[in-house]
């Protein structure tokens, strides 16, 4: 059962509950710990750079990307080819498949170290995820606050926490109106792990 609680407002604009679905015990408490720790230790991380305001900047978290043979990725001008599908994260999307009936061939990894550590306002519009992509997130480690506002009209926000072991779906047409982001937290220091599975047309 679905136990979307979302908090905050927006005096124009209501938030659309039906494009998202929340499950905050998708993976048992000890069953993310373990596997954020798993992953943390395993996956080959990297800090990317972004260009922004003429500038290069380092992203401020951890980044990784799985997925099918030749399923490339491509944002902020570069390419990125997946690394092959280890057993953990292919166990990880069959389990996902099995409880939500969806298939996914990539998997984008965030590592957020510490509070300090976030992803700024933006909408999972790429082309290459299709015009209304389904996208899974699975949180595991430090619950973070996710935020959403809309596009054209930034008077409010909503927010949800994304508990450890909790599974969200962002559908339908969420990412043509509204964005999201991961803030810095003052006092939420633990260590994070978010995969976001996704289809690559
Ligand atoms: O860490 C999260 O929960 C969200 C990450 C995200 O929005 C993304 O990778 O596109
Ligand atoms: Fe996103």
């Amino acid at each position: 059962m679905s136990q979307l609680n979302l908090f905050g407002s927006d005096k124009n604009l209501v938030f659309p509950q039906n494009l998202l679905e929340y499950y905050a015990a998708f993976l048992h408490e000890e069953q993310g710990r373990s596997l954020m720790h798993q992953l943390a230790e395993e996956v080959p991380w990297t800090q990317q750079t972004i260009r922004m305001y003429g500038k290069q900047l380092l992203t401020p978290r951890l980044t990784a990307w799985y997925g099918d043979k030749g399923k490339a990725y491509r944002f902020s001008g570069s390419t990125f080819e997946p690394l092959p599908w280890t057993a953990e994260l292919s166990n990880l999307k069959e389990k996902i498949a099995e409880f939500t009936g969806l298939n996914f061939n990539s998997v984008l990894l965030n590592y957020y170290r510490n509070g300090n550590d976030s992803v700024a306002w933006h909408s999972d519009n790429e082309e290459e995820l299709g015009n209304n992509p389904c996208i899974v997130s699975v949180s595991l480690g430090q619950p973070r606050q996710f935020d959403f506002r809309h596009k054209t009209d930034h008077s409010g926000k909503y927010s949800l926490r994304l508990e450890n072991g909790s599974l969200l779906i962002m559908k339908g047409d969420l990412q043509h109106h509204w964005e999201h982001r991961i803030p810095k937290s003052a006092k939420d220091t633990g260590e994070r792990i978010n995969l976001t599975f996704r289809t690559i047309m």
